[in-house]
């Protein structure tokens, strides 16, 4: 083909062997790697021109340090597809692969893709996001088929944000369905949900519009809607009355959500941003608050406007 690409995936989970497969059925040489293996001679035999991260959170600051070692051609493209945030630092995986690489193009791919139903072969869209349009342009053209929908977008930050801070949400969606709470209790949810996402997002840096789009509103639908997400896995059976560790050693692959969950909490208290439904998460998480008393706090908080900012010229 004459826009084959050669390109690494670290990470041979689910979703980095799905995107392998979308990459691979445009004709592209795709190297799918796992931690099993040595990184050095996949990256020194293929001269990669994309290395796509599909670490999990835990894992991507070591990989990337790896990577350094390693001679790589100067336009070589990083993209990141991790949904977390790093405890402490505060970082999201793009701003440590930009850190890593501070002269490469990194793109962040997101959106709702819950890797099973794509690995059925059915139907998805996704975003993929970079200040640096022709990286984005290029990533769309490796991973776009008539069945994976790829968008460019200008705003990295929204979109990695969109698909880590919704993960939190998803939990507590789990949590809802799992109490029998209600279709009007989980749209409430859900929509109350991406306020506090914006609230994060515009405090970080993000652009509003990007949250309503199919990394921020359309990965919310999915996972909180999907039992074949793991964060909502989480939710459903904690408050089925089962231990979190239980939960997590039970699920199929990683859930973000938990972790993300406590590093919010220290941005949004360095910030001081008003983040109440993550914040019962955490309580619930942390062992704090049953479910039933997490509800409660909730619809027990002080009245209030819908909106923070409304415009001026419309209130009364
Ligand atoms: N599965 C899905 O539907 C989707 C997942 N994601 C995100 O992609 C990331 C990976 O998710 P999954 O593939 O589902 O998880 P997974 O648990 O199936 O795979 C995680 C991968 O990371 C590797 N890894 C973890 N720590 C490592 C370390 N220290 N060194 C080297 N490798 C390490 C594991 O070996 C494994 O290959 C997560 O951030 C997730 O939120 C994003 C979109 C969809
Ligand atoms: O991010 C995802 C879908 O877009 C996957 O969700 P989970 O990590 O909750 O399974």
């Amino acid at each position: 083909m004459p826009n084959s690409k050669s390109v690494v995936i670290l990470g041979a989970g689910a979703w980095g062997t799905t995107l392998a497969k979308l990459a691979a059925i445009n004709g592209n040489q795709v190297h799918l790697w796992s931690r099993q293996e040595p990184l050095e001679k996949i990256l020194e035999n293929n001269n990669p021109q994309i290395i796509l991260s599909a670490i999990s959170m835990k894992g991507v600051r070591d990989v990337a340090s790896i990577v350094q070692s390693f001679p790589l051609a100067p336009q070589t493209i990083f993209v990141t597809a991790t949904k977390g945030l790093e405890p402490h630092t505060t970082y999201t995986p793009s701003q440590i692969w930009q850190a890593a690489f501070p002269n490469h193009p990194v793109v962040v791919l997101s959106g709702p893709n819950l890797s099973q139903e794509i690995a059925q072969d059915l139907p998805s869209a996704t975003v993929v996001a970079s200040k640096n349009a022709n990286a984005a342009q290029s990533v769309q053209l490796v991973f776009s088929s008539h069945r994976f929908r790829v968008y460019t977008n200008p705003d990295p930050v929204g979109v990695e944000l969109g698909g880590t801070l919704k993960n939190v949400i998803a939990i507590a969606a789990g949590i809802c369905d799992g109490l029998h709470l209600g279709t009007n209790a989980k749209a409430a949810l859900v929509t109350r949900g991406l306020t506090e996402m914006v609230r994060i997002g515009k405090n970080l840096g993000a652009i509003t519009e990007t949250f309503y789009g199919l990394s921020g509103l359309g990965d919310l639908l999915a996972t909180c809607n999907s039992p074949l997400s793991r964060n909502y896995q989480v939710g459903y059976q904690l408050a089925n009355g089962k231990m979190l560790e239980e939960v997590l050693a039970s699920l199929p692959g990683t859930a973000e959500g938990v972790n993300t969950c406590r590093v919010l909490m220290e941005i949004a208290k360095q910030r001081s941003i008003p983040i109440p439904i993550t914040e019962q998460v955490y309580q619930l998480l942390a062992g704090q608050v049953t479910p039933r008393v997490a509800l409660d706090k909730l619809m027990l908080r002080n009245i209030k406007p819908e909106f923070d900012d409304f415009p001026r010229e419309q209130m009364w």
